[in-house]
């Protein structure tokens, strides 16, 4: 019998009660902040759930993790109170349970309609890193940025390459990305010129959300690194081309993505997504001992980008992919992240990378589906190189189970003008 909630959850939802979400809402503008799970279209208030008493294990029984205005408190408990959490959610929201379903007070505290609410940035992150994970993605920007004569660089097989990202940029799904202005370089020896980008982009990522994290010196094995991943986002990584192409060299991105990062509100745990599981590509050649684990895996997760052009009402999809298509693990990142003794966090996040597939129809960004502004896309008839002002940009992502999907929901932005000079 698959596990049902007293919730009326639609077949093709993200959130049944397999799934349970985390994120951090307000019911009105002026309420606070406070942390829930996504139950169908309801969300439900954990900060009440938690005043009723119905936390009752060992762990969260006597915490207050679920009374802050976001979730690091409870990442920093780790998988046993995480694990825990989800056995008295399941619980409490099941058919067979009454505990809530027949309180009628109860349920008005801690139940709200999704539509009605306010999403806010589910975690304060203190960093952000963004990897370069996927095979596909790395040789087409390769040979766009640097040339056909090897695209990807030698290091790229034996390491999981990243950036420092800017945290403090980072933007819920729903909040407008304003196109930045800053340098970009026509060609030849013409000078740069200044103004607002005009090879605005997307990147199609998803973001592992950091959990107890480790002590400064003191690396994370790489099989024990599961253990500090909470779960997962929807991650875009908007980019302007022309800005990143000239600023990029030797240092690599930073005027070019620091201004905007958007994120979906809700993060689907590990343990929702172990259904989902599957085998991570075979890595030739080896990687060094640090990097080898027992068991690589990846998730089966659909993603697709689709694109509401400015003034429209109907969105096209540009983009369809799926997160297996990804070369290096989130927990070969993670180790990657910390053998040096760097130390990670509750909440910081760690971005996949541009997450392209190997057919035409699954690259995972408009560089590489314009082939950096060479052929343009047809969107129900309108045509794009790269996004303009009034564009709305949206990324879902889901499992599709056969009684059941756990999904992530959207993440999605809308470009508004550059401030004037
Ligand atoms: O090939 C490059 O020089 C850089 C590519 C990127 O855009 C970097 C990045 O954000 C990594 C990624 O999303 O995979
Ligand atoms: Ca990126
Ligand atoms: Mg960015």
């Amino acid at each position: 019998m698959v596990l049902k909630s007293f919730v009326d959850v639609h077949p093709d939802s993200h959130f049944p009660i397999q799934n349970l979400p985390f994120g951090v809402f307000r019911p009105t503008e002026t309420s606070p902040a406070r942390p829930g799970v996504a139950i169908g279209d309801y969300v439900l208030d954990l900060s009440a759930v938690s005043s009723a008493g119905l936390f009752d294990g060992p762990i969260l029984k006597d915490s207050d993790c679920f009374c802050q205005p976001n979730l690091n408190k409870f990442l920093a408990l780790g998988r046993p109170a995480w694990k825990e959490a989800r056995v008295t959610l399941q619980k409490i929201l099941s058919s067979t349970e009454p505990v809530l379903r027949d309180n009628v007070a109860l349920r008005e505290k801690s139940l709200f309609p999704m539509s009605k609410l306010e999403m806010l940035l589910p975690t304060a992150i203190g960093d952000y890193t963004d990897f370069f994970s996927s095979l596909h993605h790395a040789k087409n920007c390769g040979t766009i940025f640097r040339g056909p004569q090897n695209p990807v660089p030698l290091n790229w097989f034996h390491l999981p390459i990243a950036y420092h990202g800017r945290a403090s940029s980072i933007v819920v799904s729903g909040t407008d990305i304003i196109r930045p202005r800053g340098q970009g370089h026509p060609s030849g020896n013409s000078p740069p010129y200044f103004g607002p980008t005009q090879k605005l982009d997307f990147e199609l990522e998803m973001a592992a959300v950091v959990g107890p994290g480790n002590e400064l010196g003191k690396p994370i094995e790489v099989n024990d690194a599961a253990e500090h991943i909470f779960g997962l986002v929807l991650m875009n990584d908007w980019s302007a081309r022309d800005i990143q192409a000239w600023e990029y060299v030797p240092l690599g991105p930073f005027l070019g993505k620091s201004f905007g990062t958007t994120i979906s509100p809700w993060i689907v745990t590990l343990d929702a997504l172990e259904p989902f599981a599957c085998a991570a590509p075979e890595q030739d050649p080896k990687p060094l001992p640090y990097l080898a684990e027992k068991v690589s895996k990846n998730y089966d997760i659909a993603l697709e980008v689709h694109i509401t052009p400015s003034g429209q009402k109907d969105s096209s999809v540009v983009t369809r992919s799926n997160f297996k298509n990804l070369y290096w693990t989130l927990t070969q990142q993670l180790a990657h992240h910390t053998i040096n003794g760097c130390n990670l966090r509750p909440g910081d996040l760690l971005g996949t990378g541009t997450i392209s597939g190997p057919e035409p129809e699954s690259l995972g960004c408009l560089l590489e589906l314009t082939w950096n502004g060479q052929n343009a896309l047809s969107l129900n008839g309108i045509t794009r190189k790269f996004l303009e002002d009034g564009d709305e940009v949206t990324i879902t992502g889901v499992c599709k189970g056969e009684e059941y999907n756990v999904g992530f929901g959207t993440c999605s932005g809308k470009v508004a003008p550059a401030p004037c000079p």
